[in-house]
């Protein structure tokens, strides 16, 4: 008997819907949250103006505009897009920026603090607080640019700003984000020296999104180098006339993940041929889990068995798809086991935990591992689903729902951090 669902605040859930029906449907996402706040940044640190096109529209998209304008930027919107001024540095006074809970507003916004003359106010959610970012203040300091964090190593923090950076070779541990490391790349070549990076510690996950850093980097006219765990960015004056924004391949995986539980096809406009995104890793994935992949100028077509293989997955290059990977590996055919993703307990949330929580009182067999998940398929049954204020766990609960009913997702709007619409085409996608 399925236990009883917990009297949820039916204002502030969405019960996510059961497939009736094997899919059938073409699905549009928006702009990459990624790209989008680089192109934002980077163009504030340009030049002349900037027509970022198509780019997503969200809380973390917004929290990166407001965080420029903060600092001295301006933005307007333009047609199928939002044109950046650069930023104006010699304007003094106090400002504060609000992080949220965005990691890259966080991690890429105070070298920028540091480049102006402000005296520049860091904070966000209580969530952000208490992810990591200390390697990245020390980093900061060490290349000359003036930071008061109380010795807590996290936010609240201030940056004092003296009209510039001197920059140099700094050495950084950036295993538990890769972001520390965009952090500094993506700043240096307004550095009077230019940066030198050297990586101490682990390998930093996420290598696909240091792979868009230097991408990003060199269409805005910087010249980028890296010799394995060396990286250099020597000054650079940058500029853009227009970038048009690829979709959210991360956003993206529900959707094509979807037809390998309900049988039928998705096909999702849009998706590049080529990509620096490590969503396109699920065209690989959905192969091994025994789907039909086709990539061509329309998008990518998934044709699902409704069937899905067990699979032994390392992800720590793609970490932040382990929420949708892992709900839906929840109906594989045999036990799978995800590992290489320490680093999402300094997510949005502390992810292995929700979701061997979350999935496990659903009636799931999920345990967290060291560095993952271990799972093993069981019968799962309705009820709420909490989501710790994280949007990919939004994008879980839409999966589960799919084969279980009354999966009651707590909090859905927090999946605005990256697609406020995300409920209403998850439910467009299901309508026969
Ligand atoms: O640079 C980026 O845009 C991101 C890098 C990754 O961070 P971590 O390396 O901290 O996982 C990823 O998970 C995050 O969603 C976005
Ligand atoms: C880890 C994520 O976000 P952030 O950019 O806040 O790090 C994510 O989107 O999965």
């Amino acid at each position: 008997m399925p236990e009883p669902v917990a009297a949820p605040n039916t204002e502030n859930t969405w019960t996510a819907p059961l497939s009736v029906h094997r899919v059938d449907a073409v699905v549009r996402v928006p702009g990459s949250k990624s790209i989008t706040n680089r192109a934002y940044l980077l163009a504030g640190l340009s030049a002349g103006p900037t027509d970022v096109l198509a780019p997503l529209d969200s809380r973390d998209a917004r929290l990166m505009l407001s965080a420029l304008d903060a600092l001295g930027g301006a933005h307007e919107s333009i047609v199928d897009g939002v044109r950046i001024s650069p930023i104006v540095t010699d304007s003094d006074g106090e400002v504060a920026v609000a992080l949220g809970n965005a990691g890259t507003v966080a991690r890429f916004t105070p070298a920028l603090a540091g480049l102006g003359s402000r005296t520049v106010h860091f904070d966000g959610d209580e969530a952000i607080r208490r992810r990591p970012i200390a390697p990245l203040l020390r980093a900061l300091a060490d290349l000359g640019v003036d930071l008061d964090d109380g010795g807590r190593g996290a936010p609240p923090f201030t940056v004092r700003g003296h009209g510039g950076i001197p920059g140099g070779t700094v050495e950084l541990d950036s295993s538990a984000s890769s972001q520390f490391l965009s952090a500094l790349l993506l700043a240096g070549p307004s550095f009077a020296d230019g940066v030198t990076v050297r990586l101490v510690g682990g390998t930093p996950p996420s290598e696909p999104h240091i792979a868009m850093t230097l991408d990003l980097l060199r269409r805005f006219g910087a010249a980028p180098e890296r010799d394995g765990t060396e990286f250099h960015v020597p000054p650079a004056r940058l500029s853009l006339a227009g970038y048009t924004v690829e979709p959210d391949l991360s956003t993206a995986a529900p959707f094509v993940l979807a037809p390998a539980l309900t049988g039928g096809t998705v096909r999702l406009e849009g998706w590049p041929a080529e990509t620096t995104q490590p969503g396109d890793w699920l065209r690989s994935l959905l192969v091994e889990l025994g789907q039909e992949v086709s990539l061509d100028e329309h998008g990518l077509t998934v044709t699902g068995t409704g069937h899905v293989r067990g699979a032994e997955l390392d992800l720590h290059e793609v970490g932040e798809l382990t929420p949708v990977v892992a709900a839906l590996l929840c109906f594989a055919d045999g036990p799978s086991t995800i590992t290489g993703v320490a680093h999402l307990r300094g997510h949005e949330t502390d992810r292995l935990a929700a979701l061997a929580t979350e999935l496990s009182a659903l009636g799931g067999e999920v345990t967290d591992t060291e560095d993952g998940l271990r799972i093993t398929p069981a019968p799962l049954h309705g009820g709420v689903f909490h989501t710790y204020d994280d949007h990919r766990l939004v994008m879980a609960g839409a999966v589960l729902g799919l084969r279980v009913d009354g999966i009651v997702v707590e909090n859905p709007a927090t999946v605005g951090k990256t697609f406020p619409g995300f409920t209403s085409a998850w439910e467009t996608m299901l309508r026969p």
